[in-house]
C-alpha cells in the first residue's frame, strides 16, 4: 500500500534521541544525549529490496526498531503500510515480519514445528494458508528433517533458516532482516541468499536488509543506503557505492615459487608479496576474469582467490573521498 507520499516504508525527517545516565563518581551523575538517528529520511517502495549498512553504532538497528514499532521517534515521522508503527504495533505486527540474525525467535527447547504451531494460533493464520506457506518454507529452506529436533539442537545456520521461514508464516508484505547470514558458511549463506531471492522475485514481499557482508547486498540488492551517525550519507545502486569509495578487491595469487611482483595493468597492482603468494589490488567494479586470464597466461599459477572489500572499508574510503572533494 502507498500512504500518499510516495512509498511503502516512509521516514521523513526522523530522529531518535536518547538520555543516557552515567555513573561518574559516589553520587554524580553525568546526562549525555545520543543522537542515533539524526533526521532521516527515506522511502522504500513495495517490492524492492534495500541494503541498509553502516559501521557500528550507525543507527541501523535504531531505525529497524522505530519501524516495528518498538521504539518512538523523538521526532519527525514514520509509516510502513500507511501505519504508523509506534502507535498501531500488534496492527503492523501482521504485516511485517523481522528476523535478527544474533536472537531467536523460535522456542529453544521446542521441537521447531512448535514454534510454527505457535505462530499459527498467534497470528490467526487461516489453516489452509498456514499450510501452504509452511510447506513452501520447509522445501525451499531444506526445513523437513528438522522440524521435530529441538531449536537448541540446530546448528546456527539450520536455526537462521527457521527464524525466516518463522517470520513468513504469516505473509508478511515487509521483511526486515538484520544480519541474517552473519556467521553461516558458504552453503548457508547462499541457501538463505536464494530464498530471499525468490521470496522477492514471486511474493513482491519488500525486504531491508542490514547487514556486514557486501556480497548479501550485492548478489540481492539493487539499492542501498549507507548510513552513519544517524545520517543518510548514502542512497543509490550498489555499483555507485563501489565508485563512491573506489573500492577494490584483491586477487591473492600463489605461484609455484617466489617471484619479482607480478607485471599486473594498471590500475591492478601488486600491493604485498610473501614468498610465492602475492596480493593484487584492482577496482570492485571491474570483473576478475581479464586480469585472471592475463596472470594465467604469464605466470606459474598454483592457486588463486577473490578477496571482496568489507563494508567498513568501503565506507572509510567514502569519507576519505568527501573530505578531500
Ligand atoms: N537503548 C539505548 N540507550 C542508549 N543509547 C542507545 C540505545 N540504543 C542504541 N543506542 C546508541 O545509539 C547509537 C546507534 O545504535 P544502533 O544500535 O542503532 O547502531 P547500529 O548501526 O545498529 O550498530 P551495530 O552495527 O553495532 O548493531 C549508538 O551510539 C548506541 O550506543
Amino acid at each position: 500500500m502507498d500512504d500518499g507520499f510516495g512509498g511503502f516504508i516512509v521516514l521523513d525527517g526522523v530522529e531518535k534521541v536518547f538520555d543516557v545516565r552515567r555513573r561518574t563518581g559516589f553520587l554524580k551523575r553525568e546526562r549525555r544525549r545520543v543522537r542515533a538517528v539524526d533526521g532521516l529520511s527515506f522511502t522504500v517502495a513495495p517490492g524492492e529490496m534495500v541494503g541498509y549498512i553502516g559501521p557500528n553504532g550507525a543507527g541501523k538497528s535504531t531505525t529497524i526498531k522505530m519501524l516495528t514499532g518498538i521504539l518512538t521517534p523523538s521526532g519527525g515521522r514514520v509509516r510502513v503500510a500507511g501505519i504508523d508503527p509506534s502507535r498501531e504495533r500488534t496492527r503492523l505486527a501482521h504485516r511485517i515480519g523481522v528476523v535478527f540474525g544474533q536472537r531467536t525467535t523460535l522456542w529453544w527447547d521446542l521441537p521447531l514445528i512448535d514454534s510454527y504451531r505457535l505462530a499459527h494460533r498467534m497470528y490467526r493464520i487461516p489453516d489452509a494458508r498456514y499450510r501452504e506457506n509452511l510447506d513452501r518454507c520447509v522445501e525451499l529452506l531444506g526445513l523437513g528433517a528438522l522440524l521435530d529436533v529441538p531449536v537448541r539442537q540446530l546448528s546456527l545456520g539450520q536455526r537462521m533458516r527457521g527464524d525466516i521461514a518463522a517470520a513468513l508464516l504469516h505473509d508478511p508484505e515487509v521483511l526486515y532482516l538484520d544480519e541474517p547470514t552473519i556467521g553461516l558458511d558458504v552453503v548457508s549463506k547462499a541457501r538463505v541468499r536464494e530464498f530471499l531471492r525468490e521470496l522477492n522475485a514471486e511474493r513482491g514481499t519488500t525486504v531491508l536488509l542490514t547487514t556486514h557482508d557486501l556480497q548479501d547486498i550485492e548478489q540481492l540488492c539493487s539499492r542501498v543506503m549507507v548510513i552513519d551517525h544517524g545520517r543518510l550519507m548514502y542512497d543509490g545502486p550498489v555499483a555507485g557505492l563501489h565508485e563512491a569509495g573506489e573500492s577494490e578487491r584483491t586477487l591473492v595469487v600463489d605461484l609455484e615459487r617466489e617471484l619479482p611482483p607480478i607485471d599486473a595493468p594498471a590500475p591492478a597492482r601488486v600491493v604485498r608479496v610473501e614468498g610465492p603468494r602475492q596480493w593484487l589490488a584492482f577496482p570492485a567494479s571491474e570483473p576478475a576474469a581479464g586480469l585472471v586470464a592475463r596472470i594465467a597466461a604469464a605466470y606459474p599459477l598454483v592457486d588463486l582467490s577473490v578477496r571482496e572489500p568489507d563494508i567498513e572499508t568501503v565506507i572509510a574510503r567514502m569519507y576519505e573521498d568527501r573530505a578531500s572533494a
